[in-house]
């Protein structure tokens, strides 16, 4: 087979994949109870006394905020929240809820104890965050019927409920919001040695046959993030069955990831486009990031949600006052040669620190 035909196979059984549906997938790969929830011990010890304590009163706990960077597991652990507490989950996301009204009918339908998750809760309009407040507060909503002078605002009662928030931003939510959250809980990026466990969990789940050191290449080129382990060890399952005999060793998942442009440290396209432009157009910053984002032809939003976070906590980008600057390290990692640092560079470049 010429390497053409490698790549036509290897796209095929991607998109045979994608038609049986990476979400089906993803929903089969969700740890369903808190113990089978790996990583993050803080969050998760800190969740289980709050749910402990309600179950223990017979009352619906506090309301739960999810804080974290996308795919470190904030809906799954709002669906073990409804699990642990023996409770339908009702969901929906802040974009969704544009009008009060689209709230009220949530809320009016929810019975007594039920979850109710709000992904993306910053995203939420103004008018139903405000109508969250008091049914956060009271069990209790003010629908008001009419316009103008005749409007009439009626009071309806709401089922005590839990609300579980997930944001990626926390410092976008209003402090109203924030404020009415009796727990939040922070998700951190995870440690390689936990995103193995969830690859080898994922890989018993999805019959793959995955060695100790393929889990521990895919669990090193994951960024820290669960969602794209499991994503990833899709894609190397694919170039397994497809070019080797189907067991994922560590060559396997080097080659493969090679295939799909993930570099030695997790970085995808995107991270490397942002590290470029900054190094490459902008000679290491400090620059804002919507001119970043116009540069890498991205949403600011995404630059900032999606990518930094990672590129911060991987020492490749910092953030400061006057914007975005490369480290030594993202510089290096690109094959170039970091400007030498000084106290006088005055660009913010020559703060110690950042090229240590
Ligand atoms: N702690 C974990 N243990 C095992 N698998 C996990 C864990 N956290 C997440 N996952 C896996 O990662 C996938 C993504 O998780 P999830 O959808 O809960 O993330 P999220 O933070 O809600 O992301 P987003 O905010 O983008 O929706 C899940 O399907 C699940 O397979």
């Amino acid at each position: 087979m010429s390497e053409h035909d490698l790549e036509n196979s290897l796209q095929r059984a991607l998109d045979a994949t994608a038609e049986d549906g990476e979400g089906d997938l993803e929903n089969r790969l969700r740890p369903a109870r808190l113990d089978e929830f790996i990583g993050q011990p803080r969050v998760r010890e800190q969740l289980d006394l709050v749910l402990q304590g309600a179950l223990r009163r017979g009352r619906p706990p506090d309301h739960v905020l999810l804080s974290g960077p996308p795919g470190l597991g904030k809906t799954s652990l709002a669906m073990i929240i409804g699990a642990e507490l023996g409770s339908a989950v009702r969901i929906t996301s802040g974009p969704a809820l544009e009008r009060a009204g689209d709230l009220a009918a949530m809320l009016s339908n929810l019975v007594e104890g039920d979850v109710l998750f709000i992904d993306e809760i910053h995203r939420t309009a103004r008018p139903a965050e405000e109508m969250l407040y008091l049914a956060m507060e009271d069990f209790r909503v003010d629908v008001v019927v009419g316009k103008g002078p005749g409007a009439t605002s009626i009071p309806l009662d709401v089922a005590p409920f839990t609300l579980v928030g997930a944001t990626t931003r926390a410092g976008a939510l209003t402090g109203p919001l924030r404020d009415r959250f009796g727990f939040t809980g922070h998700m951190e990026f995870y440690e390689p040695s936990d995103l193995e466990q969830v690859l080898t969990r994922s890989a018993r789940i999805l019959d793959v046959v995955l060695r100790p050191d393929g889990a521990r290449e895919i669990a090193r080129r994951s960024r820290g993030t669960p969602r794209i382990a499991n994503r990833l060890l899709r894609r190397v399952r694919d170039y397994a069955e497809v070019r080797a005999d189907g067991t994922v060793t560590r060559e396997v998942a080097r080659a493969a990831l090679a295939v799909y442009d993930v570099d030695e440290l997790g970085l995808d396209r995107l991270d490397r486009a942002v590290l470029a432009a900054l190094v490459r157009s902008f000679g290491g910053g400090p620059v804002g990031v919507s001119t970043l984002a116009v540069a890498v032809g991205e949403e600011p939003g995404t630059v900032e949600e999606v990518c930094e976070p990672y590129l911060v906590r991987a020492g490749m980008l910092a953030r400061t006052p006057r914007g975005r600057v490369a480290t030594a390290a993202a510089w290096r990692h690109l094959g170039e040669e970091p400007p030498p640092a000084g106290p006088d560079a005055g660009d913010g470049r020559g703060q110690g620190t950042l090229f240590g």
